[in-house]
């Protein structure tokens, strides 16, 4: 059965900031199809990165798809900046939008960016069945492979059975997987059903970051001729 496109999304979290720029280009170059962009606030995760300030400057420098990951207390805050910014994707966390997540998918689309839900590991897949199911619905889902806050840390394949659950329901949605991802995760990540997959470290500390992202497409392009 044929899946729904591969998207290999390196996490700048793990680049050179201070060259964000150049990095950006030469994942393009190695055949990135996304750029990921942590944007933490220091208050929903301990740890702070970038806003819509750094996004409207790399939007300067490439036309690429920025698919924006927000790990933010309040997004509805976030949602004309970061559009204004040229943000492509906005994925904001489940946990935080309970009472409110309607308005701000409403919001998300009418600014022209592409709404997505994330979820933490320990966040039960149930909760974003209504987002995916709304009358106006989010078009992807960000399943957190680590406690999101940080790059490097190790692949939690429990979250798998999430993503089964996902893609045995919505066999079209995007389906997004973050944390630990590289050559040595990919293969359960990809026979889940995981279509979109983010790399910071197995990238960017690769001898040779085009084989790795050929790696990680190659997966899901293989797990999806099986299915
Ligand atoms: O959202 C994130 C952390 O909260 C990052 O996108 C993620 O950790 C990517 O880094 P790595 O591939 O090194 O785990
Ligand atoms: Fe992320």
């Amino acid at each position: 059965m044929e899946g729904v496109k591969a998207k290999i999304a390196p996490s700048m979290l793990s680049s050179d900031f201070a060259n964000l720029a150049s990095e950006a280009e030469r994942m393009l170059q190695f055949g990135a199809d996304w750029l990921h962009m942590d944007i933490m606030d220091g208050h929903f995760v301990p740890n702070l990165t970038i806003g819509a300030p750094v996004i409207q400057s790399l939007r300067k420098h490439t036309k690429a798809y920025l698919d924006c990951h927000l790990m933010v207390t309040n997004p509805l805050d976030y949602v004309e900046p970061l559009a204004k910014a040229g943000a492509s994707g906005f994925t904001f966390h489940v946990e935080v939008s309970q009472e409110y997540w309607q308005e701000l998918v409403q919001k998300i689309k009418e600014k022209g960016m592409r709404p997505g839900v994330a979820l933490r590991p320990g966040t039960p897949i149930e909760q974003v069945f209504p987002l995916v199911e709304a009358e106006v619905p989010v078009e992807l889902v960000l399943v957190m492979t680590v406690e999101p806050g940080f790059g490097g840390q190790k692949f939690m394949p429990e979250m798998m059975d999430k993503v089964r659950v996902l893609r045995e329901k919505y066999p079209s949605l995007d389906i997004e997987v973050d944390g630990g991802l590289g050559p040595t995760t990919i293969d359960v990540a990809a026979s889940a059903g995981a279509n979109c997959i983010v790399a910071g470290s197995s990238v960017f500390g690769a001898p040779s970051p085009q084989d790795v992202i050929s790696i990680l497409r190659k997966s899901v392009e293989g797990a999806q001729c099986k299915s």
